[in-house]
């Protein structure tokens, strides 16, 4: 997959190709949706097909200084498309200029990135004060296919219930509409020494990379992606109320492991909430109930592919040619 990154006044020479545009926070089923017509209409034309995404969020540029949360980072929606099939990955540099202009200029910046055939979802709004719209695209005789919603029982999918969903903590509600469980990149730290010792339980502390949504506190099953591959785990998102003084903490006890796994890059997939986070009376009682928990994860991981379709099957060092899942 090739990725190129411009301003809407720079645009370099790109092939002529099919685009599915929009921000595609999570690359869940609706906007997989979009992939699929864009790689269909691709093979029709003969051409490349590919992302237009923008960065960064309009969200961050409209509203500076509120927090923002996603699903995804940039190089994880790089990595979901290429995953998919994407030949081209475009990031338009996302600017209050870009933003105010006219549809008609919008249409020429299309024209000027050699896009061929455009593919949106019903509701793409594009150019000042939202004023393009998929009529706009067909009076302007753009050639483009419009994709409707993808729904469940509960209605349109989309980023905001994921979001919600992993707010929640209702992990496996997130991943169906995903098509994949939640995960969240990091860095591991030291914590405070207590689990092996203490517990005899030792958990790898998620320093998690900024910008991510956490799910909410409480005790889940599953899968930590390290340099030695993927492996089943048990992970807790909490303050540890058992022990005073600590602040919020991502950690994860890996089953069948024991190496170190201090200043290692990986990557903590949430696939089912076991349990709320509890006070127990001392480590005994909260040793008692962790082995309790490792049972249930193990059963409920058997056989459960977190990421089918191998989007961050690499390991997240990226250093050499490493195992992915099932290593
Ligand atoms: C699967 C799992 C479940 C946990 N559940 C609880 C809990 O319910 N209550 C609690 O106080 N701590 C819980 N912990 C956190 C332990 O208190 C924590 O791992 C321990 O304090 C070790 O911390 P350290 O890594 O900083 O040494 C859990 C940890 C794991 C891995
Ligand atoms: N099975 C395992 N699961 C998680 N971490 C492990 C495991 N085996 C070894 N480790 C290593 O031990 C460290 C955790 O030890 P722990 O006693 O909880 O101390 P700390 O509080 O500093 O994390 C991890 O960061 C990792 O480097």
């Amino acid at each position: 997959m090739q990725i190129f990154r411009f301003s809407y006044t720079s645009i370099p020479c790109l092939p002529h190709s099919v685009l599915a545009a929009g921000f595609f926070d999570g690359f869940h089923q609706g906007h997989r949706a979009l992939l699929t017509e864009a790689k269909k209409q691709a093979e029709r034309l003969g051409l490349p097909w590919g992302v237009l995404t923008f960065d960064p969020d309009p969200w961050a540029v409209f509203r500076p200084g509120e927090p923002l949360e996603h699903i995804q980072s940039l190089e994880d929606r790089e990595r979901t498309a290429e995953a998919l099939g994407a030949n081209l990955f475009c990031i338009l540099d996302f600017t209050r200029a870009f933003a105010s202009l006219s549809p008609d200029g919008f249409h020429q910046v299309l024209k000027d990135m050699h896009v061929d055939y455009l593919v949106t979802g019903f509701d793409f709004r594009y150019g000042a004060r939202n004023a393009g719209s998929v009529q706009s695209l067909t009076k302007a005789g753009f050639a483009h296919s419009v994709v409707q919603a993808v729904t469940d029982l509960d209605g349109k999918i989309s980023s905001t219930r994921i979001e919600e969903a992993v707010r929640g903590g209702n992990v496996e509600a997130a991943a169906a509409m995903l098509g994949q469980d939640y995960s969240v990149p990091g860095l591991i730290v030291h914590g405070f020494g207590r689990g092996g010792k203490l517990l005899g339980f030792p958990t790898a502390n998620l320093q998690p990379d900024p910008g991510y949504l956490l799910p909410a506190r409480g005790v889940y099953a599953g899968f930590v992606q390290t340099d030695s591959g993927i492996h089943e785990a048990m992970i807790s998102v909490g303050v540890n109320p058992t022990f005073t003084g600590t602040g919020q903490t991502v950690e994860a006890f890996l089953f069948d492991f024991d190496s170190d796994l201090y200043g290692q890059r990986v990557r903590f997939y949430f696939s089912r909430r076991l349990r709320p986070e509890k006070r127990f009376d001392g480590p005994e009682a909260l040793k008692s109930q962790l082995v309790k928990d490792e049972a249930q994860s193990r059963q409920v991981l058997d056989g459960h592919d977190p990421d089918p379709d191998g989007v961050y099957a690499t390991a997240e060092s990226r250093q050499g040619s490493l195992p992915g899942p099932g290593a």
